[in-house]
């Protein structure tokens, strides 16, 4: 990258040149003032710098805002009043597209014809992925969308289109330099002491350069707007919106409203050219999530900043995509992937506020081992409802529960409430058990979300706009440790985020989630494979809950559990025992003959006493012999037991297995004589 010097001025020619008093300052960049022209104590000057610094923030912040105020929003109307009355304009770009598009099209159909589809996907993809590049940012946003919807588009296609975040063309640098000087209303010297000769990166709606602050000599990015960007996107959604209505009106196998998703597209497209509102909502993301030291999301300058020119603190990293770039200064993808992951799930379920383009591009490795997030000019939000959902989603995956999992696409609002799920259950069925067939956490997100994205297809279903995209920062994280670590799992890397989720978040949802997860028809599932929960760090909390005022139905389900478990226990090893003694003894002491118990019960219920009992000291003693057994996961246990409230609970399972057992022997005293000594004759 070539940074080329421009000019250095005093930062007062600045002040003079915008009208300003004092010198423009950096958002959360604190002046370096002596401190002996302050006063008061280290803590009374650091709360009022603070509190000055938020201050003056909030007022570089309305500035750029007021900067911003005649930025674009999406009006369909407007834009068939601009429209409607040019239809040369109009009818020279339906054409252009048209060309593009056809072209395509023919291509796609002359496959068909030849029985070459499959043979020649990966080569249309690229075909499609150049057609919108040449088409320009419209549709290389479109592009963009298109490659997060496996529901959509065939593998080959998301491959291709996700590489339409990278390397577009770019617009000649004298346009951008005075598109910051008639934005930010100065020269460009007066504001940067230095600025890249060229861009250093060219993305759809803009091109990003290199700076030096002239105020404070920071090194920063500044994003430019590509110029009558605007236009170019209004025409396009102009024509596309038509393209949907005829599609509404005439195509039946259609059901959803293409117009409205078109509205919806747009709108969110002409929010990524307001840089005012990226910058705000880099300024939330960094206070949601930016508390982990080990994320950095960039400052924002607010008063170099407008609807169209985005200045922002320089993120010094290499894309997480360049895995030598980033092992040659010593740092693993892994672990940054793993930072990705735990940000990511924090971002999509606890404030439902996430980033919706992260893209290997976004995402940059610090030379201290940070993750960067960049580009905030697409964010979704989860509702509350939602983000319990995906959690009680995937706790229905790992239980193959396939009917409730069908049921969760209403609560994620996939599916609407008219939209009968049955026939996806077999499809989730057959899906599931075949990646399934070992553990949960073997298994690899891409393919929970291609599936899934197959599945709903196949089904017929209306879908809302946005499904399985909110997952996308998880995949693109996956398909990032996958190329470090071709046996990398990120099932396994979140279920440590998951068990403390539904562990210790008070919703009443979460709650019975946890309760689905450990129990099944009231028992507990022994048998699960899943060996990723972390006992140790588990244990604690399980019984924290189940003593705490919250706990009485997971209360009432273990001492159920317990009491069976140590009846199998007990009354198994009598029967087994009782096996052992001999035919003669057996008739003289118990005087059954025959009987393969000395308890009365019908086989179903002895076979399943001894099965359950047998599962236990299964489980016993794979823990025992398993490598990295570690006898102190049961301290956490010991320390729970000493409250008050365990010693209830014990006292609750002891008189159940004392009133079970008594149960039994009562039944044993009180049966009914054997068959030989029985009165028959
Ligand atoms: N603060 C920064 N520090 C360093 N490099 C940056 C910074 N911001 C952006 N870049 C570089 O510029 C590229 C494009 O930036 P960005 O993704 O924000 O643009 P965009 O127009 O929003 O892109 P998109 O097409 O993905 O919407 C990034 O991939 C990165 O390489």
């Amino acid at each position: 990258m070539s940074t080329a010097a421009i000019s250095v001025v005093d930062p007062a020619s600045w002040g003079q040149r915008t009208g300003r008093r004092r010198p423009p300052r950096a958002a959360l960049v604190e002046a370096a003032k002596p401190r002996s022209l302050r006063g008061g104590s280290e803590e009374e000057v650091r709360l009022r710098d603070s509190f000055r610094d938020r201050a003056d923030d909030m007022q570089a912040e309305a500035a750029a805002m007021a900067r911003a105020a005649d930025a674009s929003v999406y009006s369909a109307e407007l834009l068939s009043t601009t429209y409607g009355s040019r239809p040369i304009k109009v009818a020279q770009r339906a054409l252009e597209i048209f060309a593009g598009l056809g072209s395509f099209a023919f291509s796609l159909w002359l496959d068909q014809l030849q029985g070459r589809l499959d043979q020649n996907q990966r080569r249309r993809a690229a075909n499609l992925r150049n057609t919108f590049t040449r088409l320009g940012p419209t549709f290389v946003k479109i592009g963009q969308g298109l490659s997060t919807r496996p529901d959509l588009c065939p593998p080959l296609y998301i491959e291709e289109l996700s590489q339409l975040q990278d390397a577009l063309p770019t617009f000649p640098d004298e346009q951008a330099f005075s598109c910051i000087e008639r934005e930010l209303g100065g020269s460009l010297d007066s504001v940067y002491s230095s600025i890249s000769a060229s861009p250093i990166a060219a993305a759809s709606l803009g091109q990003v350069y290199k700076a030096r602050l002239n105020y404070s000599g920071q090194v920063v990015a500044v994003k430019v707007q590509r110029p009558g960007i605007e236009e170019a996107i209004g025409l396009d959604f102009y024509l596309i919106r038509g393209v949907g209505f005829l599609i509404n009106k005439y195509v039946d196998i259609v059901t959803s409203d293409v117009v409205a998703l078109v509205d919806e597209f747009a709108r969110r497209v002409y929010q990524e050219l307001n840089y005012v509102q990226e910058g705000q909502n880099a300024r939330r993301f960094k206070k949601l999530y930016a508390d982990k030291t080990d994320v950095l999301v960039p400052d924002i300058f607010w008063d170099y900043t407008s609807g169209k020119v985005l200045t922002m603190e320089w993120v010094e990293g290499v894309k997480l995509n360049e895995q030598e770039a980033i092992e040659r200064q010593g740092l693993k993808v892994l672990d940054l992937v793993n930072t990705g992951i735990q940000c990511s799930l924090r971002q999509l379920l606890e404030y439902g506020y996430f980033h919706a383009d992260p893209h290997p591009g976004n995402l940059l490795a610090t030379p201290d081992g940070k993750l960067a997030f960049l580009d905030f000019g697409m964010m979704s939000e989860t509702p509350e409802q939602a983000r319990s959902a995906i959690i009680g989603h995937v706790v229905h995956m790992v239980n193959r529960d396939y009917e409730a999992m069908a049921r969760d696409y209403y609560a994620l609002d996939f599916l609407s409430p008219d939209v009968d799920v049955t026939p996806i259950v077999p499809a989730l069925r057959n899906f599931f058990d075949d990646a399934l067939n070992s553990t949960v956490s073997e298994l690899n997100f891409k393919t929970i979300v291609d599936g899934l994205g197959a599945i709903v297809v196949s089904g017929e279903t209306n879908l809302s706009l946005c499904p399985v995209s909110s997952d996308k920062s998880l995949t693109v994280l996956e398909g990032l440790a996958l190329y470090a670590d071709p046996n990398f799992k990120v099932l396994a890397a979140s279920y440590p985020y998951f068990a403390k989720r539904l562990l210790t978040d008070p919703n009443p949802y979460l709650r019975d989630a946890l309760i689905e997860l450990l129990f099944k028809d009231g028992r507990f599932r022994h048998g699960r494979k899943d060996r990723d929960f972390n006992a140790k760090d588990a244990l604690q909390p399980v019984l924290k809950l189940l003593l705490g005022p919250d706990g009485e139905v997971l209360r009432v389900l273990v001492i159920k559990e317990a009491i069976q478990v140590t009846e199998a226990i007990v009354v198994g090893s009598a029967i087994e025992s009782y096996k052992l003694v001999p035919d003669v003894i057996r008739t003289l002491v118990f005087n059954i003959n025959g009987a393969t118990s000395p308890f009365v019960m019908n086989s179903a219920e002895q076979e399943s006493i001894m099965e359950l009992r047998a599962q236990v000291f299964r489980i016993w003693e794979l823990l025992r012999s398993s490598d990295n057994f570690d006898p102190t996961i049961f301290q956490p246990i010991l320390q729970v037991l000493q409250e008050p409230e365990a010693r209830q609970l014990g006292g609750r399972v002891a008189g159940g297995i004392t009133q079970r057992l008594a149960a039994r022997l009562l039944q044993q005293v009180l049966r009914d004589p054997p068959a030989a000594t029985s009165p028959t004759l």
